[in-house]
C-alpha cells in the first residue's frame, strides 16, 4: 500500500498544493472504493455461488417446470389469438380472450394434475432411464404447483367471463349485437341470468363451489389439523376430510366434460377438445385405481408378530404375499378394517426383500395410528414382568388378531441406494424406518457374497463373484440367478437422531440384529440424544470421551450395550461429511435423509460445499412424513 510521505511527494512532484489532510482523505476515499468494490465482488461472487448451487441441485425440476411453464404460454397464446379473430372480440374484447386463453391452459392442467398422483405408473418410471431426468421424489409438489395454476387459471376464466364480457354483451347496443354476436347467441339478446343459468353456466359454476371445498380443505393447514374449528366443524378438518373432500374432483370432472361440450362461441364444425386432454389421464387413474383395488381386495395378510415399544412404537410383522415384491426403501399402505374400512395408511417397509416377511413400524400420531395401538394391545399377551414391555401375540391369540389388508409397494427416495458406493443414512426420529430395511438388505447381499464368494473359491473360480440385485428375491439357499449384479456398495454409515433414549428402544432389536451379521464391520451406527444435555456441555464431551475409549477397547457401547455409537448431543454434519469425504476418497456417497425439512437444507448445502472441494461426490436425497 502505499505510504503517504510517497504521495507527498508525488503530488509536490506533480507541483499540485495538497494538504496532508486533504491527502488523507482521498487515500481514505480511495481506500473505501476499493473495499466497497471488493465487497461488491464478494457479494456476486456469493450470488453466482448460490444460483450455480441452486441450478445444480434443481435442474431436474427446472427443466421439468421450465417445459410446462412454456407448454401453458403456447396454449394461451394460441387461443388468444385464435378468438380475436372471432366477431365475437369487437364486443366483448380482450376479457373474451384472456378468458378462452385460461380455459384452454385449464384443460391441460386438469389432464396433467393427475400425472403426478399416478403412484403405481410412477413407482415403475423411477426405476426406467426416466428416473435420472425426471424428479419423481416431488411428484406431490408439482401436483400442488399443478393446482396453484389451476386456481388462477380458474380466476382469470370466471372473471373474465362474470365480470367483463359478459356485462359487455348485454351492455352492447342492437346493432353491435346483430352484427357481431347473434349468430352465437341467438335472439333475442340474452339476459346477465339467462347466460348464467345456460348449462355452459351451471356447470361452471358448481364446478367452482367444489373445487373451493376441495382446495380449502387440501391446504396444509386443514390437512395437517393446524386450523382448529370449533365444534360440531371439527370434524372437518384433518386429512379425512382432505381425502374425502378431494373425491370431489370425480364430480368436477363429470362436469368439465359437460362443460366443454356445451360451449358458448363455438359451432358445429368446431372440435370440442376437452376430453381429448383428459381421455388418457382420467383413464390412467382410474386404472390406477380399479388396480389399487383389486389388488388390495386380495392381499389381506396374516400376522405373524405384534410387539408395542415403551417410545410409543408399534411393530406389526405379518406373511409376505408371493406377488409382493419390493425395494429396501420403499412403502405401503396398511388397512386396518377393525378401525376403519376406508383408511389407508403409508408406511416405510421396515423388513428387508430377502425376508420372507414384511414388516412395518407404526409411530402413535393421530386417531388411526392410536387406534391401531390400542386394538393390539387388547388382543395381545401384556409384557412379561422386568421384560422390555414388548406385546407378543402368541399362537393362542394369534386367530383372534385383527385383519390387516396391504397395498403396494410404492417408490420413494432412498430406494436408490444400491447405486452408491457409500452409504449415509441419515434418520430423525421415526425417519429411521426407510433405512432399517435398507440395513438389513445390505447385510443379507454381503452375507450372501461372502457365501458365493466361498462356494465360487471353492470350484476354483474366485474372479467371477457377484451378488444377486438387491430387489431379487434373496432366501438364504437360494440358488444364484443367472443375472447377476454386483454389490456396489462397500461401507454405510447410519444417524439416528432422536430426542431421548427412550425411544431407542424400540430401534435396539434391528441395531443388535445388524450388529450380529455385521461380522466386517461394514456398518458403523450413531445414536445422538438431543435432549439429554446442550451442545457443548462439559458432560456431554466427558460423556462421549468415555463412550469412545470404551468403544475403542471393548467395541461395544455403554448406554446402548450395542455396537451403536450413543451421542449426547447434536451431530456436527461439517465433520461427519469431511470424514466421510477424506476417508472415501474418489467415493460416490448417497446421502438419505428422512425427517424435518429444516435438516435437509444443512445437508444438501454441505453435501455441495464438498463436492466443490474435494473427488469424493455426495448425492443428497430427502423425505419427509
Ligand atoms: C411415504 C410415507 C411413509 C411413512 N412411513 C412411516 C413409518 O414408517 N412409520 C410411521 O410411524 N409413520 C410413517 N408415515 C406417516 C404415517 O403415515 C402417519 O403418521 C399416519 O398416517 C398418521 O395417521 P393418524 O390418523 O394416526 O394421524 P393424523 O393425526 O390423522 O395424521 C397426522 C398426519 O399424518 C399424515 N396422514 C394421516 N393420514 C394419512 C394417510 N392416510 N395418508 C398419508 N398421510 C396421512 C398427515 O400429514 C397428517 O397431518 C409415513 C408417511 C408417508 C407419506
Ligand atoms: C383440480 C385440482 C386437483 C385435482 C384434480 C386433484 C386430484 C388428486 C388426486 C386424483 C390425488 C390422488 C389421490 C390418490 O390416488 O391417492 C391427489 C392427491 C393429492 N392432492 Fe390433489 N388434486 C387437486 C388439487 C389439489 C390441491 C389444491 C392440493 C393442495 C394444496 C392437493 C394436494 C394433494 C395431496 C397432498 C395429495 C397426496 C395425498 C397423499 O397421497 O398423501 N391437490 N389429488
Amino acid at each position: 500500500m502505499m505510504q503517504l510521505w510517497q504521495l507527498e511527494t508525488l503530488l509536490l512532484q506533480k507541483d499540485t498544493y495538497l494538504s496532508y489532510s486533504q491527502a488523507l482523505s482521498y487515500t481514505s476515499q480511495a481506500l473505501s472504493q476499493n473495499l466497497q468494490g471488493l465487497r461488491k465482488k464478494g457479494r456476486i461472487r456469493r450470488m453466482s455461488t448460490k444460483l450455480v448451487y441452486y441450478l445444480e441441485e434443481n435442474w431436474k425440476m427446472i427443466w421439468v417446470v421450465s417445459l410446462w411453464i412454456m407448454v401453458m404460454i403456447g396454449l394461451f397464446t394460441w387461443k388468444f389469438f385464435q378468438y380475436k379473430q372471432k366477431s365475437a372480440f369487437k364486443v366483448m374484447g380482450y376479457c373474451l380472450l384472456t378468458a378462452k386463453g385460461a380455459a384452454e391452459t385449464l384443460k391441460f392442467n386438469m389432464a396433467l394434475i393427475l400425472m403426478p398422483v399416478c403412484r403405481n405408473t410412477i413407482t415403475w418410471l423411477r426405476s426406467t432411464k426416466l428416473g435420472l431426468f425426471v424428479p419423481f421424489d416431488d411428484n406431490i409438489n408439482f401436483h400442488k404447483t399443478i393446482a396453484a395454476a389451476i386456481s388462477i387459471g380458474v380466476i382469470l376464466h370466471v372473471g373474465n367471463h362474470l365480470a367483463c364480457d359478459f356485462p359487455r354483451l348485454i351492455s352492447s347496443s342492437n346493432d353491435k349485437y346483430k352484427k357481431f354476436l347473434k349468430n352465437d347467441f341467438g335472439s333475442p339478446k340474452p339476459t346477465y341470468i339467462d347466460l348464467v343459468k345456460g348449462t355452459e353456466g351451471v356447470t361452471g359454476v358448481l364446478m367452482v363451489i367444489f373445487m373451493a371445498i376441495a382446495f380449502t380443505l387440501a391446504t396444509r393447514w386443514f390437512r395437517r389439523n393446524l386450523i382448529k374449528l370449533p365444534k360440531p366443524f371439527d370434524r372437518i378438518t384433518g386429512f379425512n376430510a382432505f381425502w374425502y373432500s378431494h373425491h370431489l374432483f370425480v364430480i368436477v370432472y363429470v362436469l368439465l366434460i359437460i362443460h366443454g361440450e356445451f360451449l358458448y362461441l363455438v359451432h358445429i364444425w368446431y372440435r370440442r377438445t376437452t376430453w381429448m386432454y383428459l381421455a388418457v389421464p382420467v383413464l390412467l387413474y382410474a386404472g390406477e385405481r380399479i388396480l389399487r383395488f383389486f389388488r388390495s381386495g386380495f392381499s389381506t395378510v396374516r400376522l405373524l408378530k405384534v410387539a408395542i415399544y415403551p417410545g410409543g412404537v408399534l411393530t406389526l410383522q405379518m406373511s409376505k404375499p408371493p406377488q409382493f415384491r419390493y425395494k429396501s426403501g420403499q412403502y405401503m399402505f396398511v388397512q386396518c378394517p377393525a378401525v376403519s374400512p376406508f383408511e389407508w395408511h403409508p408406511f416405510s417397509i421396515t423388513s428387508a426383500p430377502g425376508d420372507d416377511y414384511l414388516s412395518v413400524h407404526i409411530r402413535q400420531l393421530g386417531d388411526w395410528t392410536q387406534a391401531v395401538k390400542r386394538l393390539f394391545s387388547e388382543v395381545c399377551e401384556p409384557p412379561v414382568a422386568g421384560k422390555s414391555g414388548l406385546l407378543r401375540a402368541d399362537e393362542a391369540t394369534k386367530k383372534s388378531l385383527p385383519k390387516l389388508l396391504i397395498d403396494g409397494p410404492y417408490g420413494a427416495p432412498a430406494q436408490d441406494y444400491s447405486k452408491y458406493d457409500v452409504l449415509l443414512l441419515v434418520g430423525l426420529g421415526i425417519g429411521a424406518t426407510p433405512f432399517i430395511s435398507i440395513l438389513k438388505d445390505l447385510l443379507n447381499n454381503i452375507v450372501k457374497m461372502e457365501e458365493q464368494a466361498d462356494s465360487v473359491s471353492d470350484a476354483g473360480k474366485a474372479s467371477d463373484v457377484s451378488v444377486a440385485s438387491s430387489n431379487e428375491s434373496t432366501t438364504p439357499n437360494r440358488v444364484p440367478s443367472k443375472r447377476k449384479k454386483t454389490l456396489k456398495t462397500t461401507n454405510a454409515y447410519f444417524y439416528w437422531v432422536t430426542r431421548e433414549q427412550g425411544s431407542f428402544d424400540w430401534f435396539k432389536g434391528v441395531m443388535n440384529e445388524v450388529a450380529e451379521l455385521d461380522q466386517r464391520g461394514v456398518i458403523e451406527m450413531h445414536n445422538y440424544l438431543t435432549s439429554v444435555y446442550e451442545e457443548g456441555d462439559a458432560r456431554s464431551a466427558l460423556i462421549t470421551m468415555v463412550q469412545a475409549l470404551n468403544h475403542a477397547k471393548n467395541g461395544v457401547d455403554i448406554v446402548s450395550g450395542t455396537r451403536v455409537r450413543t451421542h449426547f448431543a447434536r451431530p456436527k454434519w461439517k465433520n461427519v461429511l469431511s470424514k466421510l469425504s477424506s476417508k472415501h476418497c474418489n467415493a460416490r456417497i448417497g446421502v438419505f435423509y428422512c425427517g424435518a425439512p429444516v435438516l435437509a437444507k444443512e445437508l444438501s448445502k454441505l453435501c455441495y460445499e464438498l463436492n466443490q472441494k474435494g473427488s469424493t461426490k455426495f448425492e443428497f436425497h430427502k423425505e419427509h412424513f
